[in-house]
């Protein structure tokens, strides 16, 4: 499908409409539904953390903002316009980028090849490179080495080096934290900060919900295929500790 960027967005358009938002989103895999209805915004400069345990739907909502999942029923706006079946690099020119869970990169691949990887959203090896190296100088000093052999909290700078490449809009994180000491974590939720404050907006699904809270905006908490409730991350989360994930 044809989809206009967000950049040519008309210049009437409601400064607070959301950039993300989903509504009554259903979707599944094969013949089973996992997704029952799902609202969700996410506004221009957000950082929303979508939390909740285990199964509760967060990855696969993730997917639809990608265009990985498709949208069986409801509707997926981007800046307003219905992008319902867009492909997942239809939204990456629109400004979508995924760091999904596992963090996408390959391990046989040096960082510099990994960073080709994403030339194909036709960003420059140069231009890639750049911005990494100054982010990150530790992968200007790896630029060589396999991926898989650098420690985790390298593998997810480089990750997220990857999708800060293509300059990005919207920003798509599953489970940061996974397999990362504490210490690094809250490193990495620092670099986040430092991107929404940056101007990109982002939607982060974490299990280990204290990690994203100093950096969320608001957070919604999703159990078995719905949003159930959106508000305060600091609420959200003692909810979700006393309630779900036994105090
Ligand atoms: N590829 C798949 N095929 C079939 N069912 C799936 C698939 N991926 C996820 N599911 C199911 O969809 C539901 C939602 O899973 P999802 O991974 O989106 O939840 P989650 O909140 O991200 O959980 P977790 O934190 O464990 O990753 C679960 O019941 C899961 O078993």
């Amino acid at each position: 499908m044809s989809v206009a960027t967000i950049e040519e967005r008309p210049d009437n358009a409601p400064r607070d409409e959301p950039l993300l938002e989903l509504s009554g989103v259903r979707a599944g895999y094969g013949s089973i539904e996992v997704l029952h209805g799902v609202d969700l915004v996410l506004a221009p400069g957000a950082v929303v953390a979508l939390l909740g345990p285990n199964g509760g739907g967060k990855t696969s909502t993730l997917k639809i903002c990608s265009g990985v999942l498709p949208v069986t029923r409801g509707e997926f706006k981007l800046a307003g316009r219905v992008v319902n079946g867009a492909s997942a690099s239809d939204l990456a020119r629109l400004g979508v980028c995924s760091i999904p869970e596992g963090r996408g990169i390959f391990a046989n691949l040096t960082v510099r090849e990994n960073l080709w990887i994403a030339t194909g959203t036709g960003v420059s090896l140069a231009e890639l490179e750049e911005v990494a190296y100054t982010r990150f100088p530790i992968l200007g000093e790896r630029r060589g080495q396999l991926a898989g052999s650098m420690s985790g909290g390298e593998q997810q700078m480089l990750a997220l080096s990857r999708a800060l490449g293509t300059d990005p809009t919207v920003l798509l994180l599953d489970e940061l934290s996974m397999g990362l000491a504490p210490r690094i974590v809250s490193q990495m939720y620092d670099v986040v900060g430092q991107l929404a404050a940056e101007g990109i907006s982002i939607l982060v699904a974490e299990q280990f919900a204290r990690a994203v809270l100093p950096i969320a905006t608001s957070a919604a908490l999703m159990l078995q295929g719905r949003v159930v409730r959106t508000g305060d991350p600091i609420d959200i989360e003692r909810e979700l500790s006393t309630s779900y994930l036994g105090g």
